[in-house]
């Protein structure tokens, strides 16, 4: 029934308090109140409706986009709102768009590589909109091997300019989002070219399309990759295919602050790493970390208070049947995710301190970190997304048949997040970045390179130090055992800032001991999915692996009177979350029956094409009946 709270007896049943656990999920009091403003403000607003994209053709689907994202833009400049509250907004509007490339990467990508005299050209303008931006980088032939690419920025020193040029097909730009109908302006990667020398991959700002009237510039092919996988989804963004015929940019359009072209054409490297031309992809992984929980949380709170809604089998004398959450099997499935989401919470949050430190590090010329940094990012940007796309899709299956229709949300969230883990670099290809630097700190023990940060406890590999095996032996040939070793090492960073989090003061009555049983169900269920290693290298014992899974189902039954308070403490609100299993007040199956109803094809009750398609059979399987 409308108004009655149908979980209100599983909150009562909370051993903590909520609105403090509410704290600690947004990362503090005034964050808590930001979100809670901004999430208000579009859940309130008509004119960010979103139940209805997965029924839209594509076309009226993108216009819906750019009316959103202009009429978000609107309001946040009428409302003064700060870029904090801005970012919060377009968070809470919940569709990606063009407006994420421009604010996530081309902005970024000016800050990060651009000379001061660059930004001071061209951020203003981008903070401004008056010009959209996207980040160019990846090609129909090449997206992971950055190295590969075939764009080239050829120097002219007759006109001081740089002729951008896509020399074959697979050389077309193919990918960004933003570029397909929309970005005025891209940073575009290409091969730096002077006087027949190839100094590799650079950064240049790239004008597309004319700020009169939108169409492509001389020279510039441009248009949208077309459908991608899922309704609604993805599918708000325009990503794009771009061609350059010979298109000359002034050299002070090519991004300078990591490398230099001077006017008489010579270049010269500034004394600092060339990655930092890879500096953009950086900040956005670390910024994915942070994403994952959201998508993640997102997920087990839909499961998770539909788990408590769903009752099936177990009914005694005419009885209520059993809540499914309260099998085990159920609570094995849920509850790591449940417990990952908070995990990634707090990763993200360190994994957030380590990127600024690295940057302010960089400030002062010193790049000790960045080989750390470069490897935290990479790797928990593969694991989260792995462990999050995974885990919506296992939280589509815990809600069962309902899970699979799309006002679950659970369809649409899968498809919207699954290139999580190919775009800014495919997991795998991540991963053996991780495995170069754990190998390569291998190789530096005994050297009196003493291991530090999340590799010091490398430094008490004693039995590699002896063997001084040839680290280098075959690493193409170990490249599989190289990446589970890589995503053991991403994992073990995640439990200990889990664990460095509850060494912190956590206010709220029984808030840190909830969060302690979830920090042990993260780090005991992934003891026993991988006990076979713990076995297989005697690290446990069968007698201690055994003590381990017991105490794992120990948790779960701690957990499991709070679980319905820890996902509240989400603060998701029934808009943002977009799922009628999700729903605050429970009220499942009135809501699902009401909304079949409003499917299109229930708009007539004989559908179109019965006469065409359908009755003809139906008469002759009649007049064969009546032979
Ligand atoms: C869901 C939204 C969340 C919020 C985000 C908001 C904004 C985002 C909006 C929307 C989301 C969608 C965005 C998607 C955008 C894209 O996909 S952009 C394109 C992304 N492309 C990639 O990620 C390409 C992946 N490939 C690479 O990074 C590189 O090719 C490579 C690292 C795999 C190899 O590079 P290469 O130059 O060949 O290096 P190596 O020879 O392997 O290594 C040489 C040394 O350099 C070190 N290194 C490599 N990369 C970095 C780095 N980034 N930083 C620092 N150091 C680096 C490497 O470790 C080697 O060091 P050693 O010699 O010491 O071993
Ligand atoms: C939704 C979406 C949005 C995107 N947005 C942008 C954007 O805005 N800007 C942009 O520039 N790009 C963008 N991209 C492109 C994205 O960054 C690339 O697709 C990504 O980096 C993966 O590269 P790839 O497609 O070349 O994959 P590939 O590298 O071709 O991967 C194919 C397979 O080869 C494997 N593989 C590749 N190299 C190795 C190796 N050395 N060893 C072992 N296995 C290997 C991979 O693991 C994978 O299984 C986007 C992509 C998607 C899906």
């Amino acid at each position: 029934m409308e108004g009655v709270d149908h979980l209100a007896d599983e909150r009562k049943k909370a051993e903590f308090n909520v609105e403090a656990m509410k704290i600690v999920w947004a990362g503090s009091q005034h964050n808590l109140e930001v979100s809670n403003r901004i999430s208000k403000l579009v859940a309130d607003d008509p004119a960010f409706r979103k139940d209805d994209r997965t029924m839209l053709p594509r076309k009226e689907l993108f216009k819906n986009t750019l009316r959103k994202a202009a009429y978000a833009w609107k309001r946040i400049n009428e409302l003064r709102l700060s870029e904090e509250e801005a970012s919060k907004l377009r968070f809470y509007v919940d569709e990606t768009a063009y407006t994420d490339l421009h604010w996530g990467m081309f902005i970024p990508a000016i800050k990060g590589q651009g000379t001061d005299e660059q930004q001071r050209k061209w951020l203003p303008l981008a903070y401004k909109m008056q010009i959209i931006g996207c980040y160019a980088q990846t090609e129909l032939g090449h997206g992971s091997n950055v190295q590969g690419l075939e764009t080239t920025a050829t120097f002219d020193p007759h006109t001081d300019e740089f002729v951008i040029h896509s020399p074959t097909l697979t050389s077309s730009k193919w990918w960004p989002g933003g570029l397909g109908k929309v970005s005025t302006h891209a940073v575009t990667y290409a091969r730096l070219i002077i006087d027949g020398k190839d100094h590799g991959v650079h950064g240049f700002i790239v004008q597309l399309r004319s700020l009169e009237d939108h169409r492509p510039l001389p020279g510039i092919t441009v248009g949208d990759i077309g459908m991608k996988f899922g309704n609604g989804a993805y599918n708000t963004m325009d990503n794009g295919v771009l061609r350059f015929d010979h298109v000359r940019i002034p050299r002070n359009q090519m991004l300078m602050k990591v490398s230099q072209v001077t006017r008489e054409g010579k270049y010269k490297q500034s004394d600092v790493p060339r990655q930092l031309v890879y500096g953009t992809m950086v900040y956005v992984r670390q910024r994915i970390v942070a994403d994952a929980s959201c998508y993640l949380s997102r997920a087990v709170c839909i499961a998770t208070r539909y788990s408590a809604v769903r009752r099936q089998f177990g009914s005694q004398n005419g009885g209520p049947e059993t809540q499914v959450i309260d099998y085990k099997t159920q609570q094995s499935r849920l509850f790591p995710l449940l417990a990952s989401a908070y995990a990634f919470r707090f990763v993200g949050e360190w994994l957030e301190w380590l990127y600024t430190d690295v940057m302010q590090r960089l400030q002062a010329n010193d790049f000790s970190t960045l080989p750390e940094a470069h490897a935290c990012t990479a790797g928990l940007k593969s694991l989260t997304t792995s462990v999050t796309a995974d885990g919506i899709e296992e939280c589509r299956k815990l809600c069962g048949g309902h899970g699979y229709l799309c006002t679950s949300g659970l369809p649409e969230l899968f498809a919207v997040y699954v290139p999580a883990c190919t775009y800014e670099g495919d997991n795998i290809v991540l991963l053996l970045q991780v495995a170069r630097f754990l190998m390569k700190t291998v190789s530096q023990i005994g050297t009196g390179k003493q291991p530090v940060g999340t590799i010091a406890y490398m430094g008490r590999i004693e039995h590699l130090m002896q063997c001084r095996c040839n680290v280098q032996r075959g690493f193409a040939e170990l490249s599989a055992d190289l990446v589970e070793a890589a995503v053991a090492h991403c994992q073990l960073i995640v439990v200990s800032k889990f664990i460095e989090k509850l060494q912190q003061d956590i206010p709220g009555e029984g808030v840190k001991q909830q969060l302690e049983a979830l920090c042990g169900i993260y780090y005991l269920s992934l003891l026993h999915k991988h006990q076979g290693d713990f076995l297989a290298t005697s690290y446990l014992t069968p007698k201690q692996s055994a003590l381990a899974n017991d105490q794992l189902r120990a948790l779960y039954s701690k957990v499991r009177p709070n679980a319905i308070a820890l996902v509240d403490a989400f603060n998701y609100s029934d808009h943002f979350l977009s799922s009628i299993l999700g729903r605050y007040d429970g009220n499942v199956y009135p809501k699902l029956y009401e909304a079949a109803w409003k499917d299109p094809l229930n708009e007539s009750v004989v559908p179109d094409g019965y006469h065409e398609y359908v009755r003809p059979l139906l008469k002759q399987q009649l007049h064969t009946a009546r032979l």
